[in-house]
């Protein structure tokens, strides 16, 4: 391929230029010679600041503007935070390549007044920031006297906004701290036995077209197996149970014995947004057939009475409903 260069999209946020100058610097060793560029834009998500995530409950907030650049030949390649990622991807375009995850845990970050607690000892009333239905829901039925408010921006901003003193903690991917070099501020992490992940959390897809069979052979050097199963085990789950907008869904996935031989097995959540209903159930199955497992699982919580959750949550988030 002399002289050709794959172009990669990417948002411009700190986090996104970090995770892409990866995936270029990664690429680059592999495919010895290849140019590689990148564009770095805004997304609707970038731009609208004074919303709360879950009331503009549009999926694709972060990738619609990168995607469109590929369906245009503009770009080769988009690289995503795969939790940003949505399950349903624009006709003509493919999820590629999911790289190696870092840890997928929440963290809890806290305020310098709160340095002495932990999310269990956080006082009566105390504010937590998060913009995700799947984090508050999960963090008021455990700890019904916290408060919650919405936060939005990147990491970095929410993260002045904490220091600051709008909120006295706030709850983030550790993933997105490690890779800023902000693994300093996780306080605690947080167990899956309080509150799960959301899908794809600590991994990076690579989107690419459909049909693009050297650009698709260039990035899958950067797959990685059981990162790849553990995932799309997670967005079949989540596919087969959403609708329309961000939702408190939460996965957890772990092999049973050897990462590479062992079964899959899923735990997946859905709860309602005050946080009294939770329903939790887990799924395993052979590891060669992920997807599988995950629309299981959705099935099983269905059975559970989740589906009759997410239509009331469908109904109160959406923006003219
Ligand atoms: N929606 C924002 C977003 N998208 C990906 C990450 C972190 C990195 C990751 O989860 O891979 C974050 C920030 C956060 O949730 O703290």
């Amino acid at each position: 391929m002399a002289g050709s260069t794959l172009r990669i999209a990417s948002r411009r946020s700190q986090l996104a230029m970090v995770q892409t100058h990866w995936v270029r610097d990664e690429l680059a060793r592999a495919h010895a010679g290849l140019e590689i560029s990148i564009e770095a834009m805004a997304t609707q998500g970038d731009k609208i600041l004074d919303v709360a995530l879950a009331k503009i409950g549009d999926k694709g907030l972060f990738t619609k503007e990168l995607e469109a650049q590929m369906l245009v030949d503009r770009a080769d390649i988009a690289v995503h935070s795969l939790k940003d990622l949505p399950t349903n991807l624009p006709e003509g375009l493919m999820l590629g390549c999911i790289t190696e995850r870092e840890d997928p845990a929440d963290a809890l970050v806290v305020h310098a007044k709160h340095s002495d607690r932990s999310l269990a000892t956080l006082p009566e009333g105390a504010v937590v920031g998060t913009s995700s239905l799947r984090r508050l829901a999960q963090l008021r039925h455990h700890f019904p006297h916290l408060t919650f408010k919405d936060v939005r921006g990147n990491v970095i901003t929410r993260l002045e906004k904490l220091d600051a003193g709008e909120f006295d903690c706030l709850i983030l991917a550790a993933a997105g701290l490690g890779r800023l070099g902000l693994g300093g501020r996780i306080h605690e992490l947080i167990d899956p036995s309080i509150s799960l992940h959301a899908v794809g959390q600590g991994a990076l897809g690579i989107e690419c077209r459909e049909g693009d069979e050297a650009v698709l052979a260039q990035i899958k050097v950067l797959e990685h197996l059981p990162t790849a199963r553990r995932c799309l085990a997670e967005r079949a789950f989540l596919h087969e149970l959403e609708g329309g907008c961000q939702v408190p869904i939460g996965v957890n996935t772990r092999f049973s014995g050897d990462d590479d031989t062992g079964e899959l097995i899923l735990t997946g959540m859905v709860a309602s947004l005050d946080g009294l209903r939770l329903i939790r159930d887990e799924a395993r199955g052979p590891q060669e057939d992920p997807e599988a497992i995950g629309r299981g699982l959705a099935h099983r919580l269905r059975e559970q009475g989740a589906g009759e959750i997410l239509e009331e949550i469908f109904a109160s988030v959406r923006p003219e409903a």
